[in-house]
């Protein structure tokens, strides 16, 4: 069936279409017009002048009114813009529908809307227009992704600038107060805020059952993702910290709050038998109650965190690196039923560094701006950089920008939460205290 164009036709697609477009202007205009006649009718053109005039004064003068009205002048502004983009890429159907604005929101980045396709046609082939849509629109970008509960929806981010770039000084990345900062007591089996997408909207990860693998380039922000991780687990009394530190300045500051800390390869290796034999106790406490995942009250959450994996993995003692990765592989692999959350951070994200048979047992990768597109895809999984996840493409200015993957997910482009010195000192004091409170210590 082809739709005819009759004189009706014309008419709707040329007048009336284009004219709803403009209809909240063209109504305040008709509005305007009809009192300046009825004012004018009634005291001549002064009449005329000031009935049309007060109103517009009215609504430039106080703050609210002004702020609504170039708010519905912007987005109608954007949908005309959205209109003349949808049918330059060929979306229109042949009743003349294109994909519609449902919903609209500002956000840092740019535009975050919520369209809804006409019948006939499908998300993807807006998906599949997103680069001859962002050309129209002028924008950077277009991300489409279609909703999760229905095939005709699409949640369609017009990204216009970067907000992790500081536009006073591109060279210094703004730090973002991470939210539980000033708080009290937590638990590493909440939701623990980590980052902010470029959105604006707030990543949080549940670390319960699951590891976590940073990587990027040195000086991305490997550590500063770690810290939220630590933070949580810090303010968390029921939590065991048992880490390794290769450049023994990384984890210095959380050392009040951590149960062991290790240097070298020998103490690596120790800690790690040692965390393998509480993960075998734990199994067998498991096994005798006859249950298979251990509660909060059965025994405390143990955090593994490792800073500078490539020390211990990639050990210039082959003997060495091989035992670690074989002790490192098991804890990854069997210790998150058993309440062990390992948290790996590399600066050298190759296959020798991180072991994919590793890789594959991490369910949160959290790659920062890597300098090849191989050292990308080590962290966030084979093919994810020609898919269009690559870490190399991250601006070198973006300190703590990254691809942040969780199981089953997209990744998301974030910035991560940053704590300072003062901050990581203020939250293990905080740490501290808890664990001597839990311990029955009445005088914190
Ligand atoms: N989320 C962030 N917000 C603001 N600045 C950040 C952020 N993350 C990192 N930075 C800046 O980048 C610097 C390096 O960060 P960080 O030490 O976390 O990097 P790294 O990848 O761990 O480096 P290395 O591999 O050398 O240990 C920090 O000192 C800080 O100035």
């Amino acid at each position: 069936m082809r739709a005819r164009l009759t004189a009706g036709s014309a008419v709707t697609l040329w007048i009336i279409r284009p004219s709803w477009l403009w209809r909240r202007e063209l109504a305040v205009l008709a509005v305007l017009v009809v009192a300046a006649v009825a004012g004018w009718l009634a005291a001549g053109w002064l009449g005329g002048l000031l009935a049309a005039g007060w109103p517009v004064l009215v609504v430039a003068g106080v703050p609210w009114s002004r702020h609504r009205a170039a708010e519905t002048w912007r987005r109608g502004r954007l949908r005309r813009h959205w209109d003349r983009a949808m049918r330059f890429a060929g979306l229109a159907t042949i009743n003349d529908r294109i994909p519609r604005i449902r919903g609209h929101r500002v956000v840092p980045a740019g535009d975050r809307l919520l369209v809804r396709v006409p019948r006939g046609a499908t998300v993807s082939d807006l998906g599949g227009e997103a680069e001859r849509v962002a050309a129209t629109l002028r924008v950077r970008e277009v991300r489409v992704a279609r909703d999760i509960d229905r095939a005709d929806l699409a949640h369609v981010d017009l990204v216009r600038r970067d907000p992790f770039i500081n536009p006073r000084d591109p060279q210094v990345s703004e730090p973002i107060r991470w939210p539980w900062a000033g708080g009290g007591q937590r638990s590493l089996r909440d939701p623990i805020p980590v980052a902010v997408d470029d959105m604006g909207d707030q990543i949080t990860v549940r670390l319960r059952g699951k590891n976590i693998l940073f990587g990027g380039e040195p000086e991305s922000g490997k550590s500063a993702g770690l810290g939220t991780v630590l933070g949580a687990a810090a303010l968390d009394p029921t939590c065991e910290i048992w880490g390794l530190d290769a450049k023994r300045v990384e984890l210095a500051l959380w050392r009040p709050v951590m149960t062991r800390l290790e240097y070298d390869s020998d103490g690596a290796i120790a800690l790690a038998e040692d965390l393998i034999k509480e993960m075998d106790r734990r199994y067998a406490l498991l096994e005798s109650m006859g249950r298979r995942v251990l509660g909060p009250q059965d025994a405390p959450t143990i955090l593994w965190p490792v800073d500078e994996l490539r020390f211990f993995t990639a050990h210039t003692d082959r003997r060495t690196a091989r035992h670690f990765n074989g002790l490192a592989i098991d804890l990854v692999a069997r210790g998150r039923a058993a309440g062990i959350i390992a948290a790996l951070a590399t600066q050298k994200p190759s296959g020798d560094v991180v072991p994919t048979s590793l890789r594959d047992l991490v369910a949160l990768r959290w790659g920062m701006r890597c300098n090849t597109k191989d050292a990308s895809d080590t962290i966030m999984g084979a093919g994810m950089a020609s898919a269009g996840w690559d870490c190399s493409q991250i601006d070198v200015r973006a300190r703590g920008v990254g691809l942040l993957h969780a199981e089953g997910s997209m990744p998301r482009r974030c910035k991560s939460f940053y704590l300072d010195d003062n901050e990581i000192r203020d939250i293990v004091a905080r740490g501290v205290a808890l664990r001597r409170l839990r311990a029955g210590d009445r005088w914190v």
